[in-house]
């Protein structure tokens, strides 16, 4: 069953595309790597599956509604002195509201969700006052709270150790034992082999979706070097009549 299909699908911006007539489906419960080069488009697709981009052509469908993110570390604020507890508890949003109270069961799910990831007791630590793997592992809880039937990963082993990398993945593999889907844009092409049966290799365009150990070849990720240097940064987005003009 499909979990999110792309059909003909552009994406970009002020009508540049970055990702191009892209079709794909990512099936129910998959855990799947997205991986390109530099800029071949990989935290644009993430956008535009979590709705923060509109398509500018072609569709993106969701088979279920819930949805969780995680973004690049390099686009989060930690300077405002946020507690770590009140990041944690964004993950319960979608159960709360916007102006709800935390009840003492809350509480107890954010403590609960802080020692799935190794931080017991740190709910009062200002995020500014932690270390990169530390914020990654509060922004895992955040999404353990989330209970996503979908969960979008960007980049989220990058600039950790390996420790945190392996406890964090640890939590991956038990959203896919639950049947959640994962999709992770990744770079490190061994951990991609080791634990993701599907891969995704973007280059703006697609170039190869499928298992890893089919798709993850020399030849596939050379193409994609070289459709990515060929990409027309400046290129417009493509008009109807003109589509297979050229
Ligand atoms: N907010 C933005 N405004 C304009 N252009 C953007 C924006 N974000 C990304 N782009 C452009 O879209 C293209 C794809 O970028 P994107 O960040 O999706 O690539 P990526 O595959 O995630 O790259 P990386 O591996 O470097 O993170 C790039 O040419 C980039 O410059």
């Amino acid at each position: 069953m499909p979990a999110i299909t792309f059909k003909d699908l552009t994406l970009g911006y002020d009508r540049h595309p970055a990702v191009h007539h892209l079709d794909a489906v990512i099936s129910s419960g998959s855990l799947t790597a997205v991986v390109g080069p530099n800029g071949a488009g990989k935290s644009t697709l993430l956008k535009g599956m979590v709705g923060a981009l509109a398509p500018l052509e072609g569709s993106i469908t969701h088979a279920r509604d819930r949805i969780a993110y995680l973004p690049q570390q390099a686009e989060i604020d930690r300077t405002f002195p946020l507690p770590v507890r009140d990041l944690v508890a964004m993950g319960l949003w979608a159960e709360i509201g916007a102006f709800g109270r935390l009840r003492p069961a809350h509480a107890d799910r954010i403590a609960a969700a802080l020692s799935a990831v190794g931080l017991t007791g740190f709910e009062r630590r200002s995020i500014a006052a932690l270390s990169g793997g530390q914020m990654q592992r509060v922004l895992f809880a955040r999404l353990l709270l989330q209970e996503a039937d979908v969960n979008l990963l960007d980049e989220p082993f990058t600039a950790i150790d390996a420790k945190t990398a392996a406890d964090l993945m640890q939590i991956v593999h038990r959203w896919h034992g639950d049947g959640r889907t994962v999709v992770a844009v990744l770079h490190d092409l061994d951990a991609v082999r080791a634990h993701f049966p599907e891969t995704l290799v973007i280059a703006r365009e697609l170039v190869a979706h499928g298992p890893t150990e089919q798709v993850l070849t020399a030849e596939n990720l050379f193409r994609a070097r070289q459709m990515c240097e060929a990409f027309d940064e400046n290129a417009a987005v493509c008009l109807p009549e003109t589509r297979g003009a050229a």
